[in-house]
């Protein structure tokens, strides 16, 4: 039978999710090679005035800062005070610029100090990840040439071809882990920004290190400018990528290449993810790489995986048992990386549930894109899509075509999940007519981001389609007050639930995986899908509070570690080999990979020259 019970401990108490965390290894000494004010402007060691008196002594650095020494909690405090004042002086302000400063008070910190910006970001989540994430990332993204201050990351372009194997040797650290890598051709729904889409894998590794204790020491986001399409930013003068039109074909693809193969030269078990891609490329470099190197792709397939932990959460909402899953009525509407990516996998599931009786299961499901209903009728239709074409005889009343109203008026379907990233599009009629969903209990997922680009806000889904709805959205949206003490709960279905945990079970602690399979993908959605109690679910929460993420993502991380071990793919880490892998328990297994997530504490310096 089809169960989810892959998650370890998912009754565990939410007080001791949070110690369980906070247990996790202390870094001892650390290695540094430079002394005095290189220490200082490193904000990889710089602990401002922090820095104990004999480690002044011992490096150089006497003299360089104030004399009174101020411990972190200090530290931590005044920077939480200085970032509350901002709140308060901005009250009133468009909120725009209110989150720009937010972002920029962070950044600051960032660019000075890692382990007290990574600390206040780990305690801080649910109030930190919107401006280091959706939806102020985006905002940070459209105004990146002008926000520029500092580089962060590495920067690759079509001027570099022939010298990417020599430029990697260029990042300072010795070890990489996790590379998070754009083209910046399709930045959340907000299109082609070129060069300025590197505000995405920062933030995606800022998520990294916060939910999966990736070391940031380990961590690298990277930019490969091959241009740009977008004439507004092409005719910026302050904009500061390459201002040519965008490489296509082969001479596209050989850029891609030369830096993958940079990369797995210098950093052979690096994992990369490859983030906001434009579709086409999205689907051709994941097919290109996916057996050669140990990477993915976040749109397609970590979207598709918290999705479907939000569809199957969905069906225990409705009361139903997970069987009922191949009944739903399921419409999509975006038809690109991240829509294929999640009807695919939801297909997948599906399938197996039914007897592998894919045919069957596909009949449920509904692709739209810009052009509407996808048929078998569309004229050049996009190859990735085709397998998802409705016959007509099929879909009687309908139209090659047939707008998200007259779908969703003529098929009453259980779910409406979009992915069009265009703002508005489930308006009033749209959500209306979900009231005559065949189901109790509809769900709809606007999971397009930033927030302006979502198809509706949590408020209209609520308003408009009524209060019995389960709503899903990518960027985060606030609880809506139903009134007579109900609430209406939002849930972040964004995939910042799974990526982090993906990651740690496959890279830190497996690091012998040389690729990433579906049914680890599966694992890590199951994992998600199993973690609330039914309580919970039964009042529309289906995914925990992103204040527990750290937990969340040692029992995603431990779900996919079995599921490579299920696979034989497994080869172990550090001392821990395949063999002691294989004989942990499940709960052994989630406190394994806790142990392995780097927590931001003051190390003790050492100097080697
Ligand atoms: N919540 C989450 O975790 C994630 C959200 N996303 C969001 O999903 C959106 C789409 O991402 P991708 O699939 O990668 O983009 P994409 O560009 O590959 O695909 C967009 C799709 O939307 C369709 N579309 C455009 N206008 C439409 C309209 N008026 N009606 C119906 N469909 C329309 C296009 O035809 C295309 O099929 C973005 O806003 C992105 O931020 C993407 C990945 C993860
Ligand atoms: C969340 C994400 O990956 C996106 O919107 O593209
Ligand atoms: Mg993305």
């Amino acid at each position: 039978m089809w169960r989810l019970a892959r998650c370890a401990s998912s009754n565990l108490s939410r007080s001791l999710r949070r110690s369980f965390i906070y247990t996790a290894a202390i870094p001892g000494p650390c290695i540094v090679h430079k002394r005095g004010t290189d220490i200082l402007h490193d904000p990889w060691f710089n602990k401002d005035t922090g820095f104990p008196l004999t480690e002044r002594d011992r490096l150089g650095l006497r003299g360089l800062l104030p004399p009174r020494v101020i411990s972190f909690e200090q530290q931590y405090d005044r920077f939480m005070e200085s970032y509350r004042s901002l709140e308060k002086n901005t009250q009133g302000q468009p909120h725009g610029s209110v989150s720009l400063a937010k972002w920029r008070i962070l950044n600051r910190l960032h660019d000075r100090n890692e382990t007290l910006y990574y600390r206040v970001l780990i305690d801080n989540i649910k109030d930190f990840a919107p401006i280091i994430y959706t939806p102020t990332v985006g905002l940070v993204c459209q105004n990146y040439s002008g926000l520029f201050r500092r580089p962060r990351g590495m920067y690759f372009s079509a001027r570099d071809k022939g010298e990417m194997m020599s430029m990697i040797y260029n990042w300072p650290a010795q070890q990489v882990d996790m590379i998070v890598l754009t083209d910046g051709s399709r930045i959340l729904g907000l299109g082609d920004l070129g060069v300025q889409g590197i505000g995405i894998p920062i933030g995606k590794l800022d998520i990294y290190v916060a939910a999966a204790g990736i070391n940031p020491q380990r961590i690298l986001p990277v930019m490969l400018d091959v241009g740009t399409n977008n004439q507004k930013l092409l005719e910026d003068p302050l904009y500061l990528g390459l201002r040519q039109p965008r490489l296509e074909g082969e001479e596209y693809l050989s850029i891609v290449d030369e830096f993958m193969e940079a990369v797995h030269t210098r950093w052979p078990k690096a994992i990369v993810q490859f983030e906001d891609f434009q579709m086409k490329w999205a689907f051709e470099t994941l097919q290109r790489y996916r057996k050669r190197f140990c990477m993915f792709n976040d749109d397609i397939q970590g979207t598709a995986g918290v999705a479907l932990a939000g569809l199957l959460g969905t069906v225990r909402a409705q009361g139903q048992p997970l069987s009922d899953f191949v009944n739903q009525k399921i419409v999509v509407v975006g038809a690109g990386s991240a829509g294929l990516g999640v009807l695919n996998m939801a297909i997948e599931a599906l399938s197996r549930m039914s007897g592998n009786n894919e045919m069957a299961v596909k009949n449920k499901c509904y692709l739209l894109d810009k052009d509407g209903l996808i048929t078998k009728e569309r004229k050049n239709i996009d190859p990735a899509a085709a397998p998802f074409a409705k016959d007509l005889k099929d879909v009687e009343g309908l139209r090659e075509g047939a707008s998200p109203i007259e779908v969703v008026k003529k098929l009453k379907p259980h779910v409406l999940l979009g992915l069009s990233g265009v703002g508005g599009i489930f308006n009033e009629e749209v959500l209306k007519a979900m009231r005559e969903s065949d189901s109790t209990k509809p769900a709809i997922f606007s999971m397009s981001n930033p927030t302006m680009n979502a198809e509706c806000t949590a408020a209209d889904a609520f308003k408009y389609a009524g209060p019995n709805i389960v709503f899903g959205s990518g960027s985060p949206f606030e609880d809506v007050d139903l009134g007579n003490g109900k609430v209406g709960h939002v849930n972040q279905a964004n995939n910042m639930y799974l990526f982090p945990g993906f990651v740690i079970g496959l890279g830190t602690l497996l690091s012998g995986a040389h690729i990433i399979t579906d049914g680890m993908l599966q694992a890590a959605a199951e994992c998600l899908a199993s973690y609330m109690t039914d309580e919970e679910i039964q009042k529309g929460i289906l995914y925990p509070s992103i204040d527990s993420i750290r937990h969340i993502t040692a029992e995603v991380g431990a779900a996919v570690l079995r599921a490579a071990i299920e696979e034989d793919l497994a080869e172990g880490h550090g001392d821990v080999g395949p063999r002691e892998l294989k004989h942990m328990s499940k709960p052994e297994t989630v406190a394994y990979v806790s142990r392995n997530m780097w927590f931001p504490v003051y190390s003790p310096l050492v100097h080697e020259k």
